[in-house]
Formats: structure tokens, C-alpha cells, sequence
């Protein structure tokens, strides 16, 4: 049977589930799915870099949190030495879940060309490569034979673009408009509910939904990015982040939720795109105070929902969790099966 020597750059809630699921689930995993999965190398920025072809001891890995000590400790380096690490190790699959860096998707962007440059496969969560320079990676894995897939870089783990561009063969699509951040949805919805500001976003931060700098959830990079990237997988629209409008939550006060409260109305933080008439695509971010009765005013907490503009069908409206480390580790594991199912011809659902 086949076994997937992986690499996880960057140890932190995404990749740590991830190994997580490998060692509680690897047998399972293995008679459901066909493969074996093994990590072979871990690197962090808190823990160093960490690198043993016949398998790391996920138990060992788990326990440590950067307040242990490094992985010098045990045999690795306290140095996060990620291009070495990415080119050298054995790895056939990088698993990139480092910070998101909104404005250039630096060192993601390097993580993911150094592993495909050495015929490695990608898969990330990690929104910056994938919105900043996915067509040159695409590009850049197509040519060397390797995979690069970035399911959970939109809705976590909840299929999207897989299921976009399998499920709407034949149909046109103009538009889309959703709720894609978790963070700022559960901090609207608990301020809603009467917690102030610091509290709600603290609430998030515990769950595991917001960035490492929560600031990229309020103020709507996240959702600049995931606008993005639909825009230009499943829109084919060649823009580029200054041409995604962006406004935050951080101008919607309690005193606003309130009032829109009494009025029927509820604030919402929608990224959208559209196809004009001569095939421009407008895309943009910003909150919106919508009716009770509007498909998105009803998605609560950190689920997310996109509603996609057909021509044969109308709205197509897919939802689901759209952050958190569980939710988001299985987009990693829906990206190695759909590898494998590409490497093998096995059906892939994911
Ligand atoms: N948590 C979610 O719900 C979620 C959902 C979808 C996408 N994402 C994305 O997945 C990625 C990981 O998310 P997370 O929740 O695990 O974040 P996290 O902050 O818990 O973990 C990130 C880890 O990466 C490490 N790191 C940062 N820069 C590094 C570098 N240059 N080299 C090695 N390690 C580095 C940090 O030390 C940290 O441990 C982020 O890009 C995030 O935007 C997260
Ligand atoms: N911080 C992001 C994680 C998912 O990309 C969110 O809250 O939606």
C-alpha cells in the first residue's frame, strides 16, 4: 500500500490537528482511503526544525510548545531552516500552514516554489500564496509534474473550489457572494448578542477561527484574499488584490448591531464578485446590513456560505464551517486524497 511521506511547515493549530488525525486515525485512514500517511518533517518558528526520514514520533512532536524547548532536543535543530528542510527532506507532500501574510504571501510564497521547484506536491491553507501568486505556482507545479492544492484557503475544510469547478461543468458562472470569514461572523454574532468587541474576538481567538493577527479578520484582508482567489479560480477574472475593494467590521459599532436589530436587519460581512457586460470582473468586501429574510443573514458563527450566480441554475449556495484547526486540517487530508485519487484514478469525493 502506499504511504505519503509528508512535511508540515509551520507546527501550529492546522498542522498540529493534522498530525493529530494521523496518529489517532492512521489505520483508519489507511483501509478507508488506500494510503498511509507518515510525517517526516516538521519546522516551526517556535520549535525549530525537526527532520527523520523513517517517521517523527507524533507523540513527542505533540507535547512540545515551544515552552518545552526545541526539537535541538531531539536530534533536530532550534532553527526554523524551512528552505533546506523543504528541498532536502523526503517528503512527497508539503503541508505549508504557516501565517497568512496578506500582502505579499511571503515566506509562504517561497515555501511552496521551493517544494515545487524539488517535484514536491503542495497542499496549504495558507491564503497568501494561493490569491497573490496562484497561477505562476499552478503553473509552476504543472510543469514539474507535482500537485499543488489549496482547498482550505476558502471554508476551511467545506468543499468549495473542488466542488465548484467539478460541479458546475457546463454552467456559467457570473457571480458569487458570501460570508467568508468565521472570525468576524462569530464576533457579530456575539456582539449581537450583547459581549463587547475584545471579548468576542478573545472568544475566537480561543476557538482557534482568527489569524495570528485578528486585525486581518476585522478589517476584511481575510476576505480580500478569499474573494481573490474564487475571483480567479472559478471566475477566470485576472485581478489582482488592489482590485478587490476592502472594508472591515471595525466601523460597525454595538450601537449599529442594535439598531439594525430593531429595524429587521442584520450586519454581515459580504465578499462578492461579478461579471460586468464586457466581462470585467468587480470584486469586493464590506459589511452590509441585510433582511432577516436573506440567505446569508441566517449563517451564524463561524460557518460561512457562498452563493454562486448560474446561469442554468439560479443561486447555488454551498455552506459549512469556515474556520477552526479540525475543520481546516481536514482540507489538508481532502487535498492529499484528491492527489491520490489523481495519482491513481481512484475516485476522490473530496
Ligand atoms: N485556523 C483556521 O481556522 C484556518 C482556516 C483556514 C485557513 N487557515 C490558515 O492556515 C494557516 C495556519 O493556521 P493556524 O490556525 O494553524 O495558525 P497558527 O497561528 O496556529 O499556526 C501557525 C504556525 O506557523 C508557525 N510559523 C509562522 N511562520 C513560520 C515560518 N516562516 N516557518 C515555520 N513556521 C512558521 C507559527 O510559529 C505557528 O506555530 C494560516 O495561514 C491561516 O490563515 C486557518
Ligand atoms: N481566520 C479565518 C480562518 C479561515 O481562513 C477565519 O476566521 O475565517
Amino acid at each position: 500500500m502506499t504511504t505519503y511521506d509528508i512535511a508540515l511547515i509551520g507546527f501550529g493549530g492546522v498542522n498540529r490537528t493534522l498530525a493529530e488525525l494521523v496518529a489517532a486515525r492512521g489505520d483508519t485512514l489507511r483501509s478507508e482511503l488506500g494510503f498511509g500517511l507518515r510525517v517526516v518533517a516538521i519546522t516551526d518558528l517556535r520549535l525549530g526544525s525537526l527532520v527523520q526520514p523513517e517517521g517523527i514520533d507524533l507523540g513527542m512532536a505533540l507535547n512540545m510548545d515551544g515552552a518545552s524547548g526545541t526539537f535541538a532536543a531531539h536530534g533536530g535543530s532550534a532553527d526554523t531552516i524551512n528552505e533546506s528542510v523543504i528541498r532536502n527532506c523526503t517528503a512527497d507532500i508539503i503541508c505549508e500552514a504557516t501565517f497568512t501574510n496578506p500582502e505579499d504571501g511571503e515566506p509562504a510564497v517561497s515555501h511552496v516554489r521551493w517544494a515545487l521547484e524539488s517535484n514536491k506536491s503542495v497542499c496549504t491553507t495558507n491564503k497568501g500564496p494561493v490569491a497573490i501568486r496562484g497561477a505562476e505556482l499552478t503553473s509552476l507545479a504543472e510543469q514539474n509534474g507535482v500537485h499543488f492544492e489549496f482547498e482550505g484557503a476558502v471554508m476551511s475544510g467545506t468543499p468549495v473550489i473542488r466542488l465548484a469547478k467539478k460541479m458546475f461543468a457546463g454552467l456559467k458562472l457570473n457571480g458569487f457572494e458570501g460570508i467568508l470569514n468565521g472570525t468576524s461572523n462569530y464576533v457579530l454574532g456575539r456582539m449581537e448578542a450583547g459581549l463587547d468587541f475584545e471579548a468576542a474576538i478573545s472568544e475566537a481567538q480561543k476557538l482557534g477561527y482568527a489569524e495570528a493577527n485578528p486585525a486581518a479578520d476585522i478589517e476584511g484582508y481575510d476576505v480580500q484574499l478569499k474573494v481573490l482567489i474564487l475571483a480567479n479560480e472559478l471566475l477566470d477574472a485576472g485581478i489582482e488584490l488592489k482590485d478587490v475593494q476592502r472594508q472591515g467590521i471595525s466601523t460597525v459599532t454595538p450601537e449599529k448591531i442594535q439598531k439594525a436589530s430593531r429595524e429587521g436587519l442584520r450586519w454581515k460581512l459580504v465578499g462578492s464578485a461579478r461579471r460586468n457586460v464586457d466581462g470585467s470582473v468587480t470584486a469586493g468586501v464590506s459589511p452590509v446590513a441585510l433582511p432577516l429574510d436573506h440567505g446569508l443573514a441566517g449563517v451564524s458563527g463561524a460557518t460561512n456560505a457562498v452563493s454562486f450566480e448560474t446561469d442554468l441554475l439560479g443561486a447555488v449556495t454551498v455552506s459549512g464551517p469556515g474556520a477552526g484547526r479540525v475543520e481546516t486540517a481536514y482540507a489538508l487530508l481532502s487535498d492529499i486524497i484528491a492527489m491520490h485519487a489523481a495519482r491513481t484514478g481512484a475516485a476522490a469525493h473530496v
